[in-house]
């Protein structure tokens, strides 16, 4: 294996690079059932101390080196965990605006027996490659629309935003394996899906869809799996959703069926959706893509969607094999398979964690169950994560609850479903987002879940926690003044039990600088951590590309 050990690359958009300190961190593992009341504001002094390297850009394209290990990381880990995000927030002296609009940086952290390799390069998207060339915005982001220097630019910019010409193909939201090989970075439009080398992350091309379903965008969060590749196309036009497949070694979406919204004038942004053994769940949430504010040029505080209560909320629940939601009974296997379209409560979510059917004791199937990280239907999440909040935290608690939250869907005909908290937020800090689960149970009835949590008094989820949905409990872990990114499981190989296995993230800490770490997928602890060279952004989401 060719490790290079040096740090190379470039500064970008003239970003100075910054030493770092060196300061040991203190893990604390905490019980945050801690009452509101008894939580106090962090002092101004550390709060003034803390270095803000999660929410600064990263100071350079590309780096690659191996890194020292502290602790054991089990010689079972063998493989790349590659990890996505917005990375780089800035063109020249112009600050971007929200944690969404930066361009894309992946994070690779390569294993092989017990030694681990880091290396993170920017995606050369044609956004980027413009923004560089050019020395401005030059596609729609997130939040941020390029300035115009005439009126009939202007125009023209609007002819493009419906054709998607003037859309961004910024892949920074996550990054997929598809069941041929092929490691996808994507983004919520289409166009911005590329291919990339897990090895080298060079930007290989364009992911082209061979298809004519057209369309701009697509649920930010495909499910993969070594079967296929299965995701949501809003319509617009006709307020809807296709839910569509490919197979592997295909670029061709193939239609398994369509929902109708059943409220609103536009569909609700499905940033992700649930699928269970049978079925494929389309949430239709209240928090609706908007036409008018799609066209704004400057950012709404609900960006380009909008939130319409009198529309209500509602789950569909598809069949796979049939793409029917209707509610009738269809055989296949032998097995009666019933679905369903139910009113649930309002709800906000980014993030499903998993779904399952319920079944009688006759094995037949009563429901479905999807969880996912639910903001109590309050909006305000969205705009919490721009960047000026993020790096301006002045030690109140202001990182709006969440929940595991719970959806009954009933199949038994009946017009409503449920919605509660799966276990008592209190257990998690009453934080909850960037989640995962043990992939050999997606769509299976399961147990742990693992996610970012809250130590309060916080403005952004700074904890892993490890939640049990049978005894209700969770495990946290905690460094003060750090931000933790999504925490991936990873299974080791031949594990029978769910937890068996291990969780990565990566940190961006207080001090500026930032680490691997490992801990115990059922234990929770801490088994290795590896220093960075310098602290990175906050990632999103990251993928699992195991040894071949
Ligand atoms: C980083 C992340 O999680 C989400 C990124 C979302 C993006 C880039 C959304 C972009 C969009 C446009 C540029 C116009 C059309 C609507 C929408 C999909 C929100
Ligand atoms: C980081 C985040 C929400 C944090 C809230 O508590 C959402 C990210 C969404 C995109 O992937
Ligand atoms: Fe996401």
């Amino acid at each position: 294996m060719a490790i290079s050990d040096d740090a190379r690359g470039l500064s970008i958009f003239g970003k100075p690079i910054v030493p770092t300190k060196k300061t040991k961190t203190t893990i604390v593992n905490v019980a945050t059932n801690m009452p509101k009341t008894t939580q106090y504001p962090v002092p101004k002094e550390v709060v003034d101390e803390r270095k803000l390297v999660a929410w600064t850009s990263v100071r350079q394209e590309r780096w690659e080196g191996e890194l020292v290990v502290e602790g054991e990381i089990p010689k079972w880990l063998n493989g790349t965990y590659l990890r996505n995000g917005p990375g780089l927030w800035h063109l020249g002296d112009y600050n971007f605006r929200h944690l969404f609009d930066g361009y894309a940086t992946v994070v690779r952290l390569h294993f092989d027996t017990g030694r681990l390799v880091m290396g993170h390069r920017q995606i050369e998207s044609e956004a980027y490659k413009a923004a560089k060339k050019n020395n401005k915005l030059c596609y729609r982001e997130f939040s941020e629309v390029p300035k115009h220097d005439n009126f009939l630019a202007y125009i023209g910019d609007l002819a493009n935003l419906f054709s998607g010409a003037s859309l961004t193909d910024n892949a920074n939201t996550g990054v997929v394996k598809l069941a041929d090989g092929r490691v996808v970075c994507l983004t919520e439009t289409i166009k911005g899906s590329i291919v990339i080398d897990p090895n080298t992350l060079d930007t290989l091309e364009k992911f082209e869809y061979t298809d004519s379903w057209g369309g701009l965008i697509h649920s930010a969060h495909p499910i993969v799996t070594d079967s296929e590749f299965l995701t949501l196309l809003p319509d617009l036009l006709n307020p809807g959703y296709r839910v569509v497949r490919m197979d592997p070694g295909t670029n061709e979406r193939k239609m398994i069926g369509r929902v109708d919204c059943r409220g609103g004038p536009s569909p609700g942004w499905v940033h992700s959706f649930p699928v269970t053994e049978h079925y494929v769940i389309v949430p239709e949430m209240p928090l609706r893509y908007c036409a008018q504010n799609l066209l704004k040029a400057e950012p709404t505080p609900l960006y380009k969607f909008r939130w319409h209560p009198e529309s209500k909320g509602f789950m569909h629940v598809m069949c796979k094999a049939s793409g029917k939601i209707n509610n009738i009974y269809q055989i296949k296997d032998l097995i009666v398979l019933k679905v369903a379209s139910v009113e649930v409560p309002l709800f906000v979510t980014f993030h499903f964690i998993n779904a399952y059917e319920e079944k009688d004791e006759e094995g037949r199937i009563t429901g479905v169950i999807a969880d996912c990280c639910e903001h109590y239907a309050d909006t305000t999440i969205l705009d919490n994560l721009r960047l000026q909040n993020l790096r301006s935290w002045g030690g109140e608690d202001v990182l709006p609850d969440a929940r595991v939250g719970r959806f009954r869907i009933p199949l038994d005909g009946s017009e409503k479903g449920e919605l509660f908290a799966a276990l008592n937020p209190v257990e998690h800090g009453r934080g909850m987002d960037m989640c995962s689960i043990n992939p050999n149970f997606l769509g299976k009835q399961y147990r742990y879940a693992y996610a970012c949590g809250a130590q309060r008094p916080c403005n952004f989820p700074n904890t892993l926690t490890k939640i049990d949905l049978v005894d209700g409990k969770a495990k946290n872990w905690y460094d003060e003044g750090a931000v933790p990114s999504e925490p991936y499981f990873v299974a080791r190989p031949g594990a029978t039990e769910e937890d068996d296995g291990v969780v990565i993230s990566m940190i961006s800490d207080k001090n500026g600088e930032g680490y691997a770490l490992i801990l115990d997928g059922t234990t929770f602890e801490e088994i290795a951590r590896a220093k960075f060279p310098y602290g990175l952004p906050y990632g999103l989401h990251g993928c699992w590309v195991p040894k071949s």
